[in-house]
């Protein structure tokens, strides 16, 4: 509310000051405010007309307020003339519908184990419930986003995947790894200046449909536009050194050291990684892991110059930091 104080104000018809009148008082502009938009500058020059590819993520994806925070980055990045592609993962909306029918799914090494039944369930999920959400939500801001899954004009094809845990090759199922990609009905997006919003499913050569881990198939996706960027939200601070053990975040990482650090990781973070390096190993400059949990995490990582969540980045030596999460829980005495 605006703090309205009665002060003295001249009547326009007689030409008198008039007291009793209420005159809107506002706070003096914050210099703050002037410093975050200036410093964003480098990154508007930098990204200006680049495709950046964003990889949203099912944990950071549970909350209504993120939900919406994210769907005005996504926004705020198009009208600011940058040309965001989205992919949307989905893992715990499909994990609450499968228990809901009562079929049974499990990972491995990452990866949903996927019967032909589950497949079904997948699909409905994200094409028909995760991927209508977030398109409604970014069209709040101006009817610029446009739905599309992995079956839309060839855009994916996959072939069957396996993973190897524990030095043992584990049948996934119906889990693909993307072999193809036809990025021509995003790019037609693209350049129509829609908001492109892919669902991670694809069919084989045969028209088979697979379930393609999202991070996996948001870095095909960002090769093959050539991305400036690859930008993945997760529900950590980025990749933790000696998880679960420590909680120092690597900050900036090679390609090269990553490589070597890839067998040492567990669960959800090995397909996460293998995307960042895949898409800076095969020609995207740059690939960021950033905590969904944090509200705007989008604006923060691409126009501030803080460290946020964990760069894969060529040349670089590893950089790390103390996590804020660990701080904060402290300061809260939890
Ligand atoms: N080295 C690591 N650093 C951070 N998280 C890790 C690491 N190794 C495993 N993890 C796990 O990976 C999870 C992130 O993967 P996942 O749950 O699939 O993310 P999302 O649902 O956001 O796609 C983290 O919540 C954490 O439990
Ligand atoms: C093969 C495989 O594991 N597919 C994922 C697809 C969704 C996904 O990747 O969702 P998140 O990004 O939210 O984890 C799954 O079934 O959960």
């Amino acid at each position: 509310m605006s703090d309205l104080t009665p002060d003295l104000t001249t009547d326009l018809t007689t030409g008198q000051l008039t007291p009793d009148q209420p005159v809107e008082r506002r706070n003096r502009p914050d210099p703050a405010k002037a410093e975050t938009l200036a410093e964003a500058l480098p990154w508007l020059m930098t990204y200006h007309g680049k495709v950046i590819v964003v990889k949203y993520g099912g944990n950071a994806m549970t909350d209504d307020s993120l939900k919406r925070a994210f769907a005005e980055d996504i926004a705020f990045l198009r009208y600011a003339g940058f040309k965001p592609v989205v992919v949307h993962g989905g893992g715990p909306q499909i994990s609450s519908m499968l228990d809901r029918l009562g079929i049974a799914s499990e990972f491995r090494g990452g990866l949903r184990v996927t019967t032909p039944e589950a497949m079904d369930v997948v699909r409905m999920v994200l094409v028909g419930q995760v991927q209508r959400e977030l398109v409604g939500l970014i069209n709040q801001h101006g009817h610029i986003a446009v739905g599309l899954s992995g079956e839309d004009a060839g855009l994916f094809t996959a072939e069957q995947a396996s993973t190897v845990v524990d030095g043992e090759e584990v049948d996934l199922g119906r889990v693909g790894e993307v072999t193809k990609v036809r990025p021509e009905a995003v790019q037609d997006l693209l350049d129509a200046g829609r908001i492109p919003v892919i669902s991670s499913v694809a069919p084989d050569a045969d028209g088979l449909i697979h379930n393609v881990n999202a991070d996996t198939a948001a870095a095909a996706l960002a090769v093959a536009l050539r991305a400036e960027k690859l930008l993945v939200l997760t529900d950590v601070e980025g990749l933790y050194r000696d998880w679960p053990d420590s909680d120092d975040v690597i900050q900036e990482i090679s390609p090269e050291t990553l490589a070597a650090v890839m067998p040492t990781l567990a669960s959800g973070m090995v397909p996460k990684m293998g995307a960042c390096l895949k898409a800076v190993t095969e020609g995207v400059p740059r690939a960021t892991v950033v905590d969904g949990r944090e509200p705007h995490s989008v604006l923060l990582e691409i126009f501030t110059d803080e460290g946020v969540g964990t760069q894969v980045l060529p040349g670089v030596e590893t950089r790390l930091r103390k996590a804020y999460g660990s701080a904060r829980n402290k300061e809260a005495g939890s």
